[in-house]
């Protein structure tokens, strides 16, 4: 279970600054949801906590090694990512997109041993698309893309996962499973989402990014309170607990004012 420490994290470009000193840390296996309205900065930290942005200032670690002194291939042999857009890999099989999660232990010529496809047969199954795993990747669903993905990021044993919005294309059912995974994953994992009741419900850890600033971070129940979300994302709400399993509950009510966030959005 690694620790992931950003500090003092600036990023900008062509003059406009999208991250302003993000503060936030993700540690012993725990959810971390990283919110916010369109537009706040999310995917753009998660793309400098993966090293694919060089900030302008401030450092992100991984447990007390600088990302700045990672190799790519070092990092990945402990960092998974889980990008937003759905990779597009032509003519493969939903199997070989997942053997890809073993690429950072292997060298470039080596076969898979018995004991990478144990791993791959484990993430295939975990993620519950051992059956379409002989399917040409452009056949599957939406859904099923995203799941093929996440079974390639626990193929690559990560310490620490990235997922930007992991569940957009989900069922239901998938939803609320992708993130009791990644609760019970014993791995860091720092997760972009949308919806609030989600993160309320099985992040242990929340940071609020708006205009690219954190405006509040901590648990659930003392960041989402009908205040912030107001204030963070128009819109009025009711928050309560669920009377049976007495989980944080938010329920949509209004938009209450147009966001000034579009007017700070960068084009291009
Ligand atoms: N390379 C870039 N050039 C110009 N603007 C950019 C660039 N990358 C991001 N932005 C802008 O930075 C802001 C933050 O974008 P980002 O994708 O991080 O937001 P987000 O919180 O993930 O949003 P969403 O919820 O819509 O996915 C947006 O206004 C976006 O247009």
């Amino acid at each position: 279970m690694g620790r992931i420490n950003a500090t003092e994290i600036s990023w900008s470009v062509k003059g406009h600054q999208l991250l302003d000193n993000i503060e936030m840390a993700a540690h012993d296996g725990k959810v971390v949801g990283l919110l916010g309205p369109n537009g706040s900065g999310k995917s753009t930290l998660l793309r400098l906590l993966a090293g694919l942005r060089r900030p302008d200032t401030g450092t992100v670690r991984y447990d007390d090694t600088s990302l700045r002194d990672l190799s790519r291939r070092v990092l990945a042999r402990r960092l998974a990512v889980v990008e937003q857009d759905v990779t597009a890999h032509n003519h493969v099989s939903v199997r070989q997109v997942v053997e890809l999660g073993r690429t950072p232990f292997r060298g470039r010529f080596d076969a898979l041993t018995e004991h990478d496809q144990r791993i791959i047969d484990a993430a295939l199954e975990r993620v519950g698309i051992t059956d379409k795993q002989r399917q040409s990747w452009h056949t599957l669903s939406g859904g099923e893309k995203q799941r093929a993905q996440l079974a390639r990021a626990l193929a690559q044993e990560p310490r620490e996962i990235l997922l930007d919005e992991p569940t957009n294309h989900l069922d239901i059912r998938y939803q609320l499973e992708l993130l009791e995974l990644l609760g019970s994953l014993r791995v860091t994992c720092v997760v972009a989402l949308h919806d609030l009741n989600l993160a309320a419900r099985y992040c242990h850890h929340v940071v609020v990014l708006d205009h690219g600033q954190v405006f509040a971070a901590g648990t659930p129940a003392a960041v989402l309170t009908t205040e912030l979300i107001r204030s963070v994302y128009g819109v009025e709400v009711l928050v309560d607990r669920e009377p049976t399993a007495g989980t944080l509950r938010i329920t949509y009510l209004a938009a209450t004012a147009p966001r000034t966030a579009d007017a700070t959005a960068v084009a291009g």
